[in-house]
Order: structure tokens, then C-alpha cells, then sequence
């Protein structure tokens, strides 16, 4: 299967503090990770590379076969969707709701004056479909409620048809009903063959969608654990992970984790 991204012994420092270490780590096309770590382990980190936004001060990062540091990164963001708070900060308050989906096709948030074809605008309406969101086009991005917006972002982060699609946290600030939609519209995501790779970064197993293949947990910047889902999410490696002892019960193929 084709490789849509490879870390070899990567690092990461910043004023001096070790971020990221000697990660390696090789994603396919059909997979589906989930990143898992306590606050600050760094996962925010790995995928700012992973989606070429930062290049690593150690080792080496392919990106859809392009090495960080000898290729276009501008050209290679586009091949890589993102959907992620800081992303969303950057959204201008009066940007309707069709308009935060269609401007990925150019890279940017905020319409200006760029070009759309019809065809930009019926992608990003399918996009709205598809995520149950279609009543809300002309909507004010900044009227949705949270769960709204996460289903928008993630619209946005298809719209250029991207090989790679990383969620940095989608079901943060959700209620229960929003999250269990949400994970709902994953799950149907990453059950189809022609979804994009998938890797998403959680805080919680109980968000883990069915049909993830992948698990990596990390800690302090350390791969602490890695490789099929259900070799990885186990109580010993998240005891390792969260450094406190962890229970962990699986139900109707989902998760559920407290203090042991
Ligand atoms: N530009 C930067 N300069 C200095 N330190 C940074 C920078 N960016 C991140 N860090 C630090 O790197 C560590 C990892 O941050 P990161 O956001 O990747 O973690 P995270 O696992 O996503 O955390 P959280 O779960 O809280 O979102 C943190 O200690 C953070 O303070």
C-alpha cells in the first residue's frame, strides 16, 4: 500500500526543550490513526509537520513523497487537509459558511478575490451535504454552535480532495449528542475506500470512530506505543502514557478508560 507519510527519527526543539524525539513513524494509504498523549506530549507538534507547516530540526519527513526541505511546501499543503482550532481562530468572523469550505481550494481563510468556478462551489455544497450541514451555507461562520463549526472544518479540510487528512482534536468542546454525531460521520469517513488517509488527534479513547486501524501514543514527545489499534490501546501502554494506572473496557467496538 502507498505511503502517505514517513518520519524517519524526527525531532522537534524549541528554545532549547526537546518537543519531539526520534519519532518514526510511516502511514499508509488506507489507514486510519488516532494520536493519543497527555497535555504538551507533543501531538499538536507532529501533526503542524505532518501537515508541512513545520519542518522537524531532526531527521528527515516525507509527505506524499515529498521531503520537507526539498519540495514546495505551499503546493504540498494543499495535498494535505487540516482541521484544527488554530485553523479556525484564523476564520474571519463575517465569512459565510460556504466560503470557509470553498477557500481551501486556495489555501487561505477569508474570501477576497480570488476565482471560484462553479464547480469550487459545488464541491464545497457537497462537503456541507455530507456533514448534514446543508441549510447553513449562507450562514455567518460565527453564528454556528461548536459542533457546527467542527463539522464545517473538517468539509473545509476535504475540499481539495487531499490524500492525507489530519483532525487535530474534532470533538473538543462538543456535547454528547454532537460528539456521538460527529463520531458517527468519522466512522462512516473512514469506512470508505476512497477517504483519504486519516490520522486524528484525541484526548479521549471514547472518541476513538470505529474503523480506526492505527494508535500512537506519545508522551513528552516520545512514542510510548504504536501499531494496530488494538495492540496499542491497552491499559498497560495508556498506564505508561498518562503515567497514572488506567482501566480501560471496550464495548460494542468502542473504548472506555478511567483511573484504575
Ligand atoms: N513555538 C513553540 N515554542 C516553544 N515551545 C513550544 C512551541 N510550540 C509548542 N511548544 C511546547 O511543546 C510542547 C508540546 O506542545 P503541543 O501543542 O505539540 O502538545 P499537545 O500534545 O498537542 O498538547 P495539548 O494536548 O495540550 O494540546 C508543549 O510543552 C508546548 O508548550
Amino acid at each position: 500500500m502507498t505511503e502517505v507519510l514517513r518520519l524517519d527519527h524526527v525531532g522537534l526543539r524549541r528554545d532549547g526543550n526537546a518537543i519531539l524525539s526520534d519519532i518514526t513513524w510511516t502511514v499508509h494509504a488506507n489507514e486510519r490513526w488516532v494520536i493519543l498523549g497527555p497535555n504538551g506530549a507533543g501531538k499538536t507538534s507532529l501533526l503542524t509537520i505532518a501537515s508541512a507547516r513545520m519542518h522537524p530540526s531532526d531527521g528527515s519527513a516525507t509527505i506524499l513523497g515529498e521531503e520537507l526541505g526539498h519540495t514546495d511546501t505551499q503546493d504540498l499543503r494543499t495535498r494535505v487537509g487540516l482541521s484544527s482550532a488554530a485553523l479556525a481562530d484564523r476564520i474571519p468572523d463575517d465569512e459565510t459558511v460556504r466560503d470557509v469550505v470553498m477557500t481551501a481550494a486556495h489555501g487561505i481563510t477569508g474570501r477576497w478575490r480570488e476565482d471560484y468556478e462553479q464547480i469550487d462551489e459545488d464541491r464545497a455544497d457537497a462537503l456541507l451535504a455530507a456533514f448534514g450541514m446543508s441549510g447553513f451555507a449562507e450562514r455567518e461562520f460565527w453564528t454556528l454552535s461548536e459542533g457546527e463549526r467542527k463539522r464545517v472544518q473538517i468539509g473545509r479540510a476535504l475540499m481539495t480532495d487531499p490524500e492525507l487528512l489530519l483532525l487535530d482534536e474534532p470533538a473538543a468542546g462538543l456535547d454528547l449528542g454532537g460528539r456521538e454525531e460527529l463520531l458517527a460521520a468519522l466512522t462512516e469517513l473512514a469506512g470508505d475506500h476512497r477517504s483519504p488517509a486519516m490520522v486524528m488527534v484525541t484526548h479521549h479513547v471514547e472518541e476513538i470512530p470505529q474503523g480506526f486501524t492505527h494508535a500512537m501514543l506519545l508522551r513528552e514527545g516520545e512514542v510510548v506505543a504504536q501499531g494496530p489499534v488494538r495492540d496499542t490501546i491497552t491499559a498497560s501502554h495508556l498506564t505508561q502514557t498518562y503515567g497514572m494506572p488506567v482501566e480501560l473496557h471496550a464495548f460494542g467496538g468502542r473504548w472506555t478508560a478511567r483511573r484504575g
